[in-house]
């Protein structure tokens, strides 16, 4: 490019708006902006952002704002107050506080925890000190599993004993921040900006609709318009989800209207509309039928384009080329002599103005258009808007539906894939969101960030605002993020494969609330940016309320210990201190610069991480603190330009992944299969504490893996992350840091369970064994029986208990036991050793996405799904348990019967415990028979297998010679 022409080029770009175009770059890459054409005939067409014009607010104005907002406050303190007294007790109601728990259930449940706690140490004494002379071996392993069973017990219980519930008040947050009183006299909204990361990675895994769903549900959110800004990360860099994207815009200026008008929930159209209910139910307009009708005509065309779209591109794409390719036969010379101008043209894949699409291609293996090979791409398809709402017209040929009185503004929304190149470790799902969070931090920097998965969509558009009750109540400035559980929609009504994981969300997480707060789930959480940013939580001289006053004693002993450290290494600023613990960096207090920005041609070299944080610290010191840390950023009030959204282009380039503050020690946690258990550890080390928000109607909702082979594979990805936890060297489980002892108990539980699997491993064998090695005596078997009569009792009033404060049910116990069993022998197996490996071998593990289901049309069956098998590994053993156990049984009834030796029947017990661990794997069984019996062919030629197997041992130890050795066998 010429000198002029790039002047040129810059006064013609001034006069753009941004949303007018795409802007790529990465490293070693020039960043460009493509001007994007509005192409009117096909319904695909690009620029959005425009449709909507905002007003510029001046400086001028803005500051005289600002200004008479200041003079009020000043005002405020010298003042009689007691002419605003009411004005204050009002805006003083809480926004949030600890639900009681009635005493009775309370004590109880501690008492019982005590009580099973003694008759296990009872038990253990006993059973310890009496072995079992005959059988020695079967002894020894007995009471090993059994020790690691009431450790692991004790690891599960001890943080369960501090369970809270909350409750919120979101009329209160209202009153305090969106009614007229001394610090906002208009009444404006005075909420802090919120950004939500929605991040996807797969078109066909993560079907477009799913996720078109997910950003509707977010545009239509009851939050203020222009204090929201949702970006959406695709890590395929596909046009398919660039062109869904524009699609999904195009409907949500029908939908997001409509559902202000008439306060439709939830707010996800496909959801909404495949509610069985009475849908006029509360709904007082007189229009209301007929533009629900409309809408859903709208939709049901929309759905069509969506589903539509991989042909429409690719019938484009193939158009284009066929073009291209005729014109290089016709003029050679302008296209380059050699032939593999012809092959590359023949392969793009283009937009609908007719220019190629700069991320990846559908036909796969070109140069700088392949998955894992592409620039970084960012459009902002829909600007920030201005503080005033704008209200609709009438209905007429334009406008669908009548929204006269409707606020039809929408939020920021913008595009973003990072950039990506082989050789290059781009850390899955936490490096987007990392890129992510950079790219806002230049773009909105809102004080607070919602990380969705792009199937989790916002069930209850009060979600929000529920959640900024925590973070904005007295005491909120210690809470680095809001936790809300997750829920799912479409699971079969007897939840074969516990994908509702009650006994962790509802039960694990409430416990953990009562001591430093729920570890973070990857999705539906609420953060604090400057939590993610390797802040420590606010020094807070006095608290009460939120989080009761001894506990925050507690923590301010912590927090003045640690202030000596901080002023040697750390930076500290209004109450946040900057942790610089490594030792590397210790001395200048700074955040090292990226390893390779030396060499580096694109704008990425300014940027650094210390920019981000010299400006968030610059905007605190700014506002001075002003008792509400939390909403002293607000999203930018005026239009981007064009340098803003360059200077985020080179924030989302490769070398950021290879940068060891990125993932080390800010933003989401890398070197883990799942980021998300380890990035709120981290949070929690530093003193921060985390909130469990549960509401009475589910916050988010989204999609489980409803057929077994998923789940198991989903399973093994989670217990891998924990295993990883266990083995990691930073993140060591018994690290000091700033974390309450209980709550590293809950940790340490969430590291370990992996374990489990080779104690329940030998247990669900040990029946079999026994039988057959007859040598199952049953000396201590009373006590065995009687230990296990009461223990089952206690346990069982334990979950009675649970139920009262949590929303586990015993039916729901039950499943999350068979579960337990069933994962523990297949996928907790599978982790461990992959985590071993991992850990003395250095070998790699892969993700592997969670497909997502599309949505079940009417009429399909919707839990079709759960009967498909796909063959795993992670069957083999649960497979052979099944059969090895089968046989014990048909085994122990044949001896029972015909045996010469009458002490054999007695062998008849082992029966009963054979058939008990059967009883675990019934949902396994019937995931893997199903309904319509398919893939049973491996299956069927497995378990024959087996079952020679065991026939032909059992045949040969029932013969006098392969008895008589035995009675010398010793386990290994
Ligand atoms: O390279 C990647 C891989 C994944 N993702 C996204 O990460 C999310 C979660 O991935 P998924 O495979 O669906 O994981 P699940 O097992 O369904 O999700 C749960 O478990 C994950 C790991 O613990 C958490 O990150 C998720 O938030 C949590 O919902 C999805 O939105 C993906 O699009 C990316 O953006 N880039
Ligand atoms: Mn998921």
């Amino acid at each position: 490019m010429s000198k002029d022409q790039a002047v040129e080029d810059n006064a013609y770009m001034e006069k753009l708006q941004i949303s007018n175009a795409i802007f790529t770059g990465g490293f070693n890459t020039v960043t460009r902006m493509h001007l994007i054409k509005l192409d009117t005939n096909n319904g695909g067409g690009l620029c959005t952002g425009c449709e909507l014009s905002y007003t510029h607010v001046s400086d001028d104005e803005a500051e005289n704002q600002d200004l008479s907002l200041l003079s009020m406050a000043d005002d405020f303190e010298t003042k009689d107050t007691a002419e605003f007294g009411s004005e204050v007790k009002k805006t003083r109601r809480p926004l949030a506080w600890k639900l009681s728990v009635s005493p009775t259930i309370l004590i109880s449940y501690r008492l019982l925890t005590i009580i099973r706690l003694l008759l296990l140490g009872f038990y253990l004494t006993w059973t310890l000190t009496h072995p079992n002379h005959e059988s020695m071996w079967l002894w020894r392993i007995s009471i090993t599993c059994e020790l690691w069973f009431a450790f692991s017990w004790l690891l599960e219980q001890l943080p369960r004993l501090y369970f809270v519930n909350r409750g919120t008040d979101v009329s209160a947050l209202k009153d305090r921040f969106e009614s007229p009183n001394l610090q906002n006299p208009k009444g404006q909204f005075d909420l802090p900006g919120i950004e939500v990361f929605v991040t996807t990675a797969d078109p066909q895994k993560e079907p477009l609709l799913v996720t078109a769903n997910t950003i509707l549900s977010i545009l239509a959110v009851d939050y203020p318009v222009e204090k929201l800004a949702c970006y959406l990360s695709d890590d395929a860099g596909s046009l398919l989800t660039f062109e869904s994207l524009v699609d999904t815009v195009k409907f949500a200026r029908i939908w997001v209207p409509f559902c202000r008008k008439h306060g439709i929930e939830p707010r996800s159209p496909e959801a909404y509309f495949k509610q069985k209910h009475d849908f006029l139910k509360n709904k007082v307009r007189l229009d209301f039928a007929g533009d629900r009708r409309r809408v859903k005509r709208e939709y049901d065309e929309f759905k069509v384009r969506i589903n539509s779209l991989p042909e429409t591109i690719k019938r484009r794409s193939d158009a284009y080329n066929a073009k291209e390719e005729l014109k290089a036969k016709m003029n050679p010379s302008e296209m380059g002599e050699n032939s593999l101008n012809e092959i590359k043209i023949s392969k793009a894949t283009w937009m609908s103005d007719g220019s190629y699409w700069p991320g990846t291609w559908e036909v796969p293996g070109e140069d700088d258009h392949s998955r894992g090979d592409h620039v970084g791409i960012i459009h902002v398809m829909l600007a920030s808007s201005d503080a005033k709402p704008v209200y609709g017209s009438n209905k007429n040929g334009k406008n669908l539906i009548d929204t006269t009185n409707v606020d039809i503004r929408l939020p920021m929304l913008v595009y973003m894939s990072r950039e990506k190149r082989p050789g290059y470790c781009h850390n899955k799902k936490a490096g987007a969101v990392n890129s992510l969070l950079r790219t806002s931090a230049i773009m909105s920097n809102g004080p607070f960030i919602l990380t969705l998965d792009c199937d989790h969509y916002i069930y209850n558009s009060l979600a929000l605002r529920e959640g900024m009750c925590f973070m904005l109540d007295k005491g909120g400035d210690r809470v680095c993020y809001v936790q809300f559980p997750q829920r799912y929609d479409g699971i079969d009504p007897d939840d074969l494969y516990a994908n509702h994981n009650t006994l962790f969300l509802d039960v694990n997480l409430r416990a953990l609330d009562g001591l430093q707060g729920p570890c973070y789930i990857g999705t539906c959480c609420i953060f604090r940016r400057i939590a993610l940013y390797g802040f420590s939580p606010a020094r807070v001289t006095e608290h009460h309320g939120l989080f009761g006053t001894k506990k925050t004693k507690l923590l301010r002993r912590k927090l003045t210990v640690s202030k000596k450290e901080d002023d040697e290494m750390g930076t500290q600023i209004n109450g946040y201190t900057l942790d610089c613990d490594d030792a590397d960096d210790a001395d200048t207090g700074s955040l090292p610069l990226p390893k390779r920005f030396g060499n580096s041609t694109s704008l990425a070299a300014s940027i650094t991480t210390m920019e981000f944080q010299g400006t968030l610290l610059q905007e605190l010191e700014s506002k001075g603190n002003q008792g509400r840390p939390t909403d002293s950023l607000t999203m930018p009030q005026e239009p981007l330009d064009v340098a803003t959204v360059a200077k985020a282009i080179s924030v989302i380039s490769c070398v950021y992944e290879d940068n060891t503050e990125w993932g080390k020690r800010v933003g989401w946690i890398y070197d883990y299969l799942t980021e998300d258990v380890v990035t709120g550890y981290k949070m929690h080390d530093r003193g921060w504490r985390s909130v469990y928000c549960i509401t009475k109607h589910d916050a988010f909702r989204g999609t489980a893996p409803i057929n077994l082979t998923d789940r198991l594979h989903q399973v093994l990805q989670w217990a891998t992350g924990s295993i990883e936890l266990f083995f990691s060297r930073n993140n060591s489980v018994f690290a000091t840091g700033r974390m309450k002892f209980l709550q590293k108990v809950g940790y340490f539980n969430i590291a370990v369970y992996p374990f489990t699997s080779f104690f329940i491993l030998v247990y669900c064998f040990l029946p079999a064994i026994s039988l057959f090695s007859r040598q199952f005596v049953v000396q201590s078997f009373v006590t065995l029986l009687t230990f296990n009569l009461v223990d089952s009792i206690i346990l069982y009033l334990l979950a009675i208990l649970e139920t009262k404060w949590s929303s586990m049910t015993i039916t729901n116990r039950w499943r999350e036991k068979q579960a337990f069993v069933i994962w523990a022998t297949s996928s907790y197996l599978a982790a461990v050793l992959q985590g071993l490996l991992k850990f003395i071998a250095g070998v790699n593990i892969s993700y592997r996405l969670t497909p997502k289901l599309a949505t079940a049309k009417d009429g399909d069956d919707e839990f079709a799904e759960l009967y498909v098998v796909k063959w795993t590994f992670l069957m083999i053993l649960p497979i052979t348990i099944m059969v090895v156990n089968t046989i014990a049984i048909a085994v122990g009834i044949a001896r029972a019967l015909y045996s010469p030796h009458p002490e054999w029947s007695k062998l008849v017990w082992g029966m009963f415990y054979s058939f008990w661990v059967l009883c675990h794997f019934h949902p396994f069984a019937k995931g893997l028979i199903g309904r319509r019996s398919q893939t049973l062919n491996l299956f069927h030629v497995w378990s024959g297998l087996v079952s020679i197997i065991v026939l032909f041992l059992g045949i040969y130890m029932a013969s006098p010679s392969g008895a008589q050795n035995h009675m010398k066998f010793q386990f290994p």
